[in-house]
C-alpha cells in the first residue's frame, strides 16, 4: 500500500493509473458505517457487508420499530461471530425532524403549480391537497417565499418522488396550516416523508420523547457504542445527552457523534465540536440547507477542525445513485475520493445499504475507491499542518504519538502497534494519518460500578472502528492493564501474531511499537526475523 505511494502533486505517468493495485487484508484505512434495513437484515448480507468492510451498523430510528431493529441487531450479532469481524453499532435519532403523517402509506401526487396546505392536526387524511405533520410550530416559523423540501426518507435528490413548495402569503398561513405552491410534479411514494424547511429554526428538541424511550430500552440493552445524534444545533444538545446517557448505566460510555444537517449547527460548529465525540456531516439535510454552491466549503472547513481536534468525522449521502444501481456516477466517485483527500474517517452509506439494491456492492465499490484515494492522501503535508496546529509544548503523549507515525514512515513499518486501555493513545496515532494500520491492542482494566466487577474494553475497541486508520484487538483480561515487562511482552507477541496471520506483518517486516515500559512511555522500533 505505502509502498507505491504516489503524490497527486507531482507529474505522474499516467499510463501508472491503470496498474492494478496490490490486494490487502483490508479493504481501507478509510471506514464505513452501514444503515442497516429492509435490504441489508439477513444475516447473509450482513456477513457480506462486514466481510467487504462495513465496520460500524447504524440503526435509524427515524423508522421502524425497536422489535423489527432487534431482530437486524441479533443477526448482526450472528454475523459478527461467523465472520469474527467486529463491527460497531450506532443509534441514530429521530431528533427535529419534520415528518408528514401517512398513515395509509399512500402514494400522493403533486402538480407543479397546485396548492398544497401542511397542516398539524394528524387525523386528516394526506392527499394531494393536505399533508399532515408532526409539528405545529411550522406556521410560526416560516414565511412567505420560504422554500419547503419533501422527500423520501433518505431522499436521494435523483428520485422523482421528492417535491419542492414555496410557502405562499401572509394570508396564506390559515392559523397553524401553511399553504403552500408546489414546484415540481412528483409522486410521494415510500413508508416515510421528511420535510426540510430551509434555513429556518424548528423549535422541536435535540432529544424528541420516542429518542428518550428508545434509548433508555432499546440502547441500554444493547449497549450502544455511538448515538448518532440527529439535528444538533448548539453545544447544549450534545451537554444534554450527555447528561441523558450519563444516567443509563452502561450508556456513560458511549460516544456522542453530533449530526450537522442544517444552517443552525452549521453556525455552532466550534462549540459543537468541543462537547462531541465525533461529527457528522449530514450532506443529505445539509445539503438542501445550503446554496450548492456552499456544501464543499463546508465539508473541507470541517473536516479540517475534526482532524485537528483528533476527532472522526464521518461524510453522508456519497453514492445515492448506487440504491438502483451496480456503477455510482463519475461525480460521486470522484466525490468519495475527494472525501478521503479532505480527511474524512468514515464515509456513511444511508439508502444504499438500507433499501438499495445492492448493499454489498456499494461497500465494496466505496471501499476501493478509498483505497485510491489513501495512496494519494498527502500524508506528509497533513502531518506538518498538524504538528504545527498543535504548536509546541505538546503533551507527552501527543509527543509520543506523532513521533511514532514519524518513526514508522522512515523506517517504512508496515503497522504501528499501540497500546492502550482508554483509546486515547490510539487515537493520537490515528490523528497524524499514517500511511500505515495501527493495531490498537486494547488492554481491559478492571473497574466497578459498586455493584459489580467487569472489564473494560470492549466499548474502547468498538469505538475505534470508525476512526481512520485503527484495528482495534481486544486483548485477553488476563493480562493486567499494570504493565509491566512480561505482560507487555506476551501481549506484542498475541499482537503480532495476529498481524501475521492476516496477513499484515510479513518476516523481515518493521513495526513500531507505543507503550509503556514502568512509568515511561516509549516508542520503539522492531524487525522481525523470520
Ligand atoms: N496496558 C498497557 N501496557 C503498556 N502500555 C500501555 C498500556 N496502556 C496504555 N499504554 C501506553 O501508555 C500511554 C498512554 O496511553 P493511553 O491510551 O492514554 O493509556 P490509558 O488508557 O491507560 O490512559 C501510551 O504510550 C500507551 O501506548
Ligand atoms: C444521514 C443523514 O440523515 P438521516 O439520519 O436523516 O439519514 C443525512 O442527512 O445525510
Ligand atoms: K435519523
Ligand atoms: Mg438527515
Amino acid at each position: 500500500m505505502h509502498s507505491n505511494h504516489l503524490l497527486l502533486e507531482e507529474p505522474i505517468r499516467m499510463a501508472t493509473i491503470l496498474e492494478p493495485s496490490k490486494p490487502n487484508f483490508f479493504p481501507a484505512m478509510t471506514k464505513i458505517v452501514g444503515t442497516l434495513g429492509p435490504r441489508s437484515r439477513s444475516v447473509e448480507v450482513i456477513s457480506d457487508c462486514l466481510k467487504t468492510g462495513m465496520s460500524v451498523a447504524r440503526f435509524d430510528f427515524s423508522w421502524g420499530d425497536a422489535d423489527s431493529h432487534q431482530e437486524t441487531l441479533e443477526n448482526l450479532k450472528t454475523a459478527i461471530k461467523s465472520t469474527t469481524k467486529l463491527c460497531a453499532v450506532m443509534l441514530d435519532t429521530v431528533g427535529a425532524e419534520m415528518q408528514v403523517v401517512n398513515k395509509r402509506e399512500t402514494s400522493i401526487t403533486l402538480k407543479a403549480e397546485d396548492k398544497v396546505t401542511l397542516t398539524p392536526d394528524q387525523g386528516q387524511e394526506a392527499t394531494s391537497a393536505v399533508l399532515p405533520i408532526n409539528f405545529a410550530g411550522l406556521a410560526k416559523a416560516v414565511k412567505k417565499g420560504d422554500t419547503i423540501f419533501v422527500g423520501q426518507y433518505l431522499f436521494t435528490g435523483s428520485e422523482t418522488t421528492s417535491v419542492w413548495l414555496e410557502v405562499g402569503g401572509v394570508d396564506e398561513v390559515k392559523g397553524n396550516d401553511v399553504v403552500c405552491v408546489t414546484k415540481n410534479s412528483a409522486t410521494l411514494a415510500g413508508s416515510l416523508f421528511t420535510l426540510h424547511a430551509s434555513q429556518i429554526r424548528i423549535d422541536l428538541p435535540t432529544l424528541s420523547e420516542k429518542d428518550k424511550e428508545v434509548i433508555s430500552t432499546w440502547g441500554v440493552k444493547n449497549k450502544i457504542d455511538f448515538l448518532s445524534l440527529s439535528y444538533t444545533r448548539h453545544a447544549e444538545d450534545v451537554r444534554e445527552a450527555r447528561d441523558f446517557l450519563s444516567k443509563h448505566g452502561d450508556l456513560s460510555q458511549t460516544q456522542i457523534f453530533a449530526k450537522i444537517e442544517n444552517v443552525e449547527g452549521l453556525t455552532h460548529f466550534d462549540e459543537i465540536l468541543q462537547e462531541a465525540d465525533g461529527i457528522i456531516l449530514s450532506r443529505g439535510n445539509l445539503g438542501i440547507d445550503l446554496p450548492p454552491e456552499k456544501v464543499f466549503l463546508f465539508q473541507k472547513s470541517a473536516v479540517y477542525k475534526c482532524n485537528m481536534a483528533g476527532k472522526p468525522a464521518v461524510v453522508t449521502r456519497v453514492v445515492d445513485s448506487m440504491t438502483d444501481n451496480l456503477r455510482p456516477t463519475r461525480a460521486e466517485a470522484t466525490d468519495v475520493a475527494n472525501a478521503v483527500l479532505d480527511g474524512c474517517d468514515a464515509i456513511l452509506l444511508g439508502a444504499e445499504t438500507l433499501r438499495g439494491l445492492y448493499p454489498v456492492e456499494t461497500i465494496s465499490t466505496v471501499g476501493k475507491i478509498c483505497a485510491e484515494a489513501e495512496k494519494v492522501f498527502n500524508q506528509d503535508q497533513y502531518f506538518k499542518r498538524t504538528v504545527k496546529f498543535v504548536g509546541e509544548p505538546m503533551t507527552h503523549l501527543e509527543s509520543i504519538a506523532s513521533s511514532a507515525v514519524r518513526a514508522a514512515l522512515k523506517v517504512k513499518a508496515s503497522v504501528i502497534i499501540c497500546f492502550t486501555s482508554s483509546g486515547r493513545a490510539a487515537r493520537l496515532i490515528a490523528k497524524y494519518r499514517p500511511t500505515m494500520p495501527v493495531l490498537s491492542v486494547v488492554i481491559p482494566r478492571l473497574k466497578t460500578n459498586q455493584l459489580k466487577w467487569s472489564f473494560s474494553g470492549a466499548f474502547e475497541a468498538r469505538q475505534s472502528l470508525v476512526v481512520r486508520g485503527l484495528f482495534p484487538l481486544l486483548a485477553d483480561p488476563r493480562h493486567p492493564a499494570e504493565s509491566t515487562n512480561a505482560t507487555n511482552e506476551s501481549v506484542l507477541k498475541v499482537a503480532l501474531d495476529h498481524g501475521k496471520a492476516s496477513g499484515v506483518i510479513k518476516s523481515h517486516d518493521r513495526v513500531v511499537v507505543c507503550q509503556k515500559v514502568g512509568d515511561a512511555s516509549v516508542v520503539k522500533i522492531i524487525e522481525l526475523e523470520e
